[in-house]
Parts: C-alpha cells; sequence; structure tokens
C-alpha cells in the first residue's frame, strides 16, 4: 500500500489531500507515492527510501537545501543595492568584468568539459531552459511585458558586441519554483523545484521512476537496456519523429533523437556524449556479468549492473575529474576523497539527501572555461574540422557521423584557459540558433538573483569565516585590478552578486577553482556522501560491494571508459582528463587498467569461461 507524501514539506498527506491535487492538477509535482519502504531494499529508481526516517527525501520534487537564507525585495524580486538603487544591469556587469576572447589552456581537455556538464545533469533538470526557448520564446515581445514569468535581460545602446546590431534584449525566463506548480502559496519565498532525484545516481541515464525505465529502457533480457546498431555502432534507442526535443536536427539527414526515461540527454553536448557511453558501459557490463553468471535473472544483471556503473561513474567523478579541478590534497585535507582504497561509511541517517541550491549555481562557473569550437580528429589523431559547439544543443542527429571524430577530438583538445576570459560563442550565442543572442553569463547572473542569493561577502563570510566590511578586505581572494572593476560597477562591497565575486576570484592554490566556488562544492560532495545510504564506498548499505568488487571499481578511469566504450578508441592517454605529454603518454588501451567483473562471480553460477578469469573485464 504506497503512502503519499507532500513533496515540499515531507509529511504523509490524505487521501482527501491527494484528490484535491488531482483536481488542479498539481499531483505531479506536489506529491510523492512511495511504496513501504524496506531497509534491505537496493538504491530504488525514484531515489525514495534512501532515507528510512524520511522516505519522500531523496526522490524527484523535493526541496533543495539553502545555505543561507534568501535576500529578495518586495514581491521576491531580485534584492537591491544598499541605497536602495536596483543591483547594476546583468548583462553589462558581464561585459565589464568578463572579456570575450579565446585562450587554450594548456592542461585540461575537453573531455573534462564533457564529464562535468555530464555529473550536472544528474541532479538537474531541463525544464528552466526549455522554459524560454519554447514554452515562453516571447519575453523580448509585446507578449512577454504581460506575463510574470518572463525576465528578459536588458541590452544597453553602448553594448560592447549589440551597439553594431538592433538587439536590444535576450530572453529569459524565472526559474520554476514550488510557488510557480501550485505546491506552495505565491506568498511564499519562492523554492526551486527540479524533477531528478537529489543524490548521484544516474537518474538522468535510468530515469526518476521505474514505470518509465521499464517502457523506454529495459529489453528485459540478460540485464541489458534497450538499444539499436546504427553505423556498426551502439546507440540508445531513438524516436521517429519530428515532434521531439531534438530542434536542431537538420533533417531529412539528421534524424537521431534518443527516445530515453529523461530527455534531457538531448540537450548540451557533454550530457549527450556520456549518456551514449554510459548506456554502453551499461550493456557491457551486463554481458560480461551474465557470461559470469548464467544462473542470474534478468532482474539480478540489470540492478546490479546499474549499481557498477554508477559506482564506476562516481568513482570517476570524485577522484578523477574533482582532484583536477579543486585539487587532491585540498580534496584529502577536507575528508572528501579517501586516502584508502578499501571501504570508508561516512553515513549519517540525520542529513537528508539534497542538493544546496548553491551547488548547480556555483557549477555555472565552469561556462569561463568552456571552448566555442569543437575540434575533431579521424582515430590516427589528425584533425579533421571544427564546429561551433553552441550549435549541437538540442541535435543528436550530428552524432550519427561525427561521434567517432567528437570522441577522438575529446581528449586532444583542450579546455579553455582558466583566466577571466570567456569564449565569445558561449558569451553571445550560447543557444547557438535556438535565440537571436544569448549570453549564458549574463543568465548566470540573473538567475543569481531570482534565486535570492544574499550578497557575495556572506558567502565569504560562510566559507572563511571572515568578515568583507570594505573593497579592501576582498584582497584575500581577489586580485586589486579586478577589485577595482568590481568597484566601478557596484557602489558597496555587499552589493556585489556571488556569481560576479566568483568570476573575478584567484584559484585555490593546488586547484583550478575559485575559493567560494571550492567552498560550495565541498559542501555538496561531502553531503552527497554523507546523506547518500547507498553510496558505493560503504560496507554497510543493502547489497554491498565486498572489498575485492570496490578495488576493481577503484581502477575506473576516463582512459578505462573510452577504450571500453569510447568510438574506436584504441590509444589514449591514463589520465584522459589531462592532455597528452611527457608522463601522461597515449599509450594502447592495452596498457590501461580495466576492471575485472570476476570479483561478480558467484560461486553457485558455472560461468561460460570458467578458466580465464580476464575474460570478464571492462
Ligand atoms: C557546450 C557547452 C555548454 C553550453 C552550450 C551550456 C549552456 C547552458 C545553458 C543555456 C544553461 C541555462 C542557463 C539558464 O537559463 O539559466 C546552462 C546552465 C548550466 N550549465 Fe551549462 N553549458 C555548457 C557547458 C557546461 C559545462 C561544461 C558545465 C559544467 C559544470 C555546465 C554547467 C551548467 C550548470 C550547473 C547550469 C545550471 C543548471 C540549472 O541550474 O538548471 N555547463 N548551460
Amino acid at each position: 500500500q504506497s503512502v503519499f507524501y507532500d513533496s515540499f514539506t515531507g509529511n504523509t498527506v490524505t487521501n482527501e489531500e491527494v484528490k484535491g491535487h488531482i483536481k488542479r492538477n498539481s499531483t505531479f509535482w506536489c506529491v510523492n507515492e512511495v511504496l513501504p519502504c524496506n531497509p534491505l531494499e537496493g538504491r530504488r529508481v525514484d531515489g525514495s527510501c534512501n532515507n528510512l526516517k524520511y522516505p519522500n527525501r531523496g526522490a524527484p520534487h523535493t526541496p533543495m537545501l539553502r545555505l543561507l537564507p534568501p535576500e529578495y525585495d518586495k514581491d521576491f524580486e531580485p534584492r537591491r543595492s544598499k541605497n536602495g538603487d536596483p543591483l547594476p544591469l546583468p548583462r553589462k556587469l558581464r561585459t565589464s568584468l568578463l572579456q570575450e576572447g579565446s585562450v587554450p589552456d594548456t592542461e585540461i581537455t575537453q573531455l573534462l568539459l564533457h564529464f562535468f556538464v555530464f555529473m550536472v545533469s544528474d541532479v538537474m533538470s531541463v525544464h528552466d531552459t526549455v522554459n524560454y526557448i519554447q514554452w515562453r520564446p516571447y519575453c523580448c515581445q509585446e507578449k512577454g511585458k504581460t506575463d510574470n514569468v518572463c525576465i528578459p535581460i536588458t541590452i544597453t545602446d553602448d553594448d560592447p558586441v549589440h551597439r553594431f546590431s538592433s538587439i536590444r534584449c535576450m530572453n529569459l525566463t524565472r526559474p520554476e519554483s514550488f510557488q510557480s506548480r501550485g505546491c506552495l502559496r505565491n506568498n511564499t519565498s519562492p523554492e526551486r523545484i527540479t524533477t531528478a532525484t537529489s543524490v548521484f545516481d544516474l537518474s538522468h541515464v535510468y530515469g526518476n521512476n521505474m514505470q518509465v525505465l521499464n517502457a523506454k529502457a529495459r529489453l528485459f533480457e540478460k540485464g541489458l537496456l534497450k538499444f539499436e546498431v546504427s553505423g556498426g555502432k551502439i546507440w540508445p534507442p531513438s524516436v521517429n519523429t519530428t515532434k521531439h526535443l531534438c530542434f536542431l536536427n537538420q533533417l531529412p539527414k539528421e534524424t537521431r533523437c534518443h527516445d530515453i526515461p529523461e530527455q534531457g540527454a538531448n540537450s548540451v553536448l557533454g550530457v549527450n556524449l556520456y549518456l551514449i557511453w554510459t548506456w554502453r558501459l551499461h550493456n557491457r557490463v551486463a554481458t560480461e556479468l551474465s557470461k559470469l553468471n548464467p544462473c542470474w535473472d534478468d532482474d539480478r544483471i540489470f540492478f546490479q549492473t546499474r549499481d557498477i556503473v554508477i559506482a564506476i561513474i562516481m568513482q570517476i567523478f570524485y577522484y578523477e575529474l574533482m582532484p583536477a579541478m579543486m585539487g587532491y590534497e585540498n580534496l584529502l585535507r577536507d575528508g572528501v576523497l579517501s586516502p584508502y582504497k578499501g571501504f570508508r561509511d561516512l553515513y549519517d541517517e540525520n542529513i537528508i539527501p539534497q542538493v544546496s541550491l548553491e551547488f548547480p549555481f556555483a557549477l555555472r562557473w565552469a561556462h569561463t572555461f568552456q571552448e566555442g569550437n569543437l575540434k575533431m580528429y579521424n582515430t590516427n589523431g589528425t584533425f579533421l574540422k571544427e564546429t561551433k559547439v553552441v550549435n549541437l544543443t538540442l541535435r543528436t542527429g550530428y552524432l550519427d557521423e561525427n561521434i567517432e571524430y567528437i570522441t577522438h577530438g575529446a581528449f586532444r583538445q583542450p579546455s579553455a584557459k582558466f583566466d577571466y576570459t570567456v569564449d565569445p560563442d558561449i558569451a553571445e550565442t550560447v543557444l547557438g540558433p535556438h535565440q537571436l543572442a544569448s549570453d549564458v553569463f549574463s543568465s548566470d547572473l540573473t538567475k543569481n538573483r531570482y534565486f535570492g542569493f544574499p550578497p557575495y561577502v556572506k558567502y565569504r563570510k560562510y566559507c572563511s569565516g571572515k568578515s568583507h566590511r570594505n573593497f579592501g578586505d576582498l584582497m584575500d581572494v581577489i586580485d586589486p585590478e579586478r577589485i577595482t572593476l568590481l568597484k566601478e560597477r557596484y557602489k558597496d562591497v555587499e552589493d556585489i552578486d556571488l556569481m560576479a565575486g566568483m568570476w573575478l576570484e584567484e584559484l585555490v592554490p593546488g586547484g583550478r577553482c575559485p575559493y567560494t566556488f571550492y567552498c560550495l562544492v565541498v559542501e555538496q560532495m561531502i553531503r552527497s556522501m554523507v546523506s547518500d545510504r547507498h553510496w558505493y564506498e560503504r560496507p554497510n548499505r543493502p547489497n554491498a560491494f565486498t572489498i575485492e568488487q570496490l578495488l576493481e571499481i577503484r581502477k575506473s578511469s576516463s582512459a578505462q571508459m573510452m577504450c571500453s566504450v569510447g568510438d574506436k578508441v584504441t590509444h589514449i592517454q591514463p589520465q584522459a582528463f589531462y592532455m597528452a605529454g611527457p608522463g601522461n603518454e597515449m599509450r594502447s588501451c592495452d596498457e590501461i587498467e580495466k576492471i575485472n567483473l570476476w570479483a561478480w562471480k558467484d560461486a553457485s553460477c558455472k560461468p561460460k569461461n570458467p578458466l580465464n578469469c580476464f575474460n570478464y573485464n571492462v
């Protein structure tokens, strides 16, 4: 018998209240239906029962955590400057604080960015972007003036780019909230609503709901996900209609659009690539497991494989990507990474599985080192061609002919440099042909205000304990020239927006990210481990890995994943998030450490190749 929970409060709701939601058409957003929790059950697809005391926490549409209380003006409009004036215009701030240019990094590859954005989409949903691309494309037109959801970005006559054009506005909409979806009254402080589960569980691959997973993704044979073979490659299932999310497919040639539990994976290129690779990884692991343990049924192979794939991706995220961004020693010091390969158990049932509102917001800072030109290489490493990455959003069809070249470019092309310069395409046309003009940095800054984040200096205090009473106090994290830039735009140090502060901060010693980014992201990384009962490093979770299995998971690497499921990858550098070079030379995939699934051998099953345990490598 299911129990119904109020998605925001987490309290149970009566059948009468559920009927009220049905009448108002708000059940999907405002009510979580949860089957009774079984403490011995593995990770649920819909994230429920992760915390046995609060069964709906972790499920979709549950509230995000605010690290600091919101600050709004009246009617929950953006806060004002200390002197009562409106804050400076976002686009004006962006164009004066961040310059446009293309400087390649010397160390980090594009592959890191692809993986990073893939991880973001595990805990976020695309509806806030689809809202202004598809549902309300009119915020800059007459109609937009009467739609309260519209919050278009003003472009002034002296704009460095648009003074040469007639464009004076960029489309944007407010973030969806429990209020906009009818779950909370409009006179309460806006609380962001998302459709993803709030733990890292690859819900953008497997979906947020068992019924959808079963209908769209499972083959119900040998633990496999449904797949297609085309051009000699394995793909997730696709849909044969033009009415899908891949608006930019150039018909009739480009028709592919994934028909998977979460359509959002068809969006930004990096999400799409890793969705394909993770999909293939699932099927690779499932195939090997079913050979290894022929007596296992489809269900057992499927859920064991899902658990392994989630662990592999988490291992790469925590132990390979994040150290490159934040510094390995820093993460060890702050208890995010374990120095040992064995188990660790940090679980605390009093910490609810939640994503902070600040976490995905801070990750937007990564837009500053996104490269705009996508370079493609053939399998021998010869440069073939390039295209604008912004023209590939919502255009899965482009991958059909090009995924191989994009793959080989991803670990050969550097990211943009971490240097206060932003790519012109990301800064002016981030939505490609979807919008006349779109500047993701101005959107980031605008959203900053509609999320109601308090001033940047309050986050400095949260992170360092130190009060910053005047601009000079910022010298510990921002260099003097950039403090001058801030002073020219903001009248008071307390006016500075969180994102504007992060843009101009210096990078943490030993890492490649600003101080406040580091602090907000570490908070989430710890929260995600401590609050997730099914965290892969735990020995005391239902169906936990054995120590032998965990040691195999520890061998995961982005290079190994590329060798296993990338397109025709036979040679790669072992640290694929770093450019190849001395100490990280490209080498044959045979020399890259692999995961041996023999550790999952069930003694009660007779494997097909009993003599050679290396037949089960992925
Ligand atoms: C091809 C490259 C990319 C493009 C075209 C792109 C584009 C966008 C766009 C249009 C938005 C929505 C902005 C808004 O309406 O508020 C967005 C949001 C976001 N992007 Fe990117 N992005 C790219 C790469 C990345 C990367 C590498 C990261 C790495 C972390 C990233 C992280 C985020 C985050 C965290 C958000 C906010 C999501 C949310 O809160 O809903 N993006 N991006």
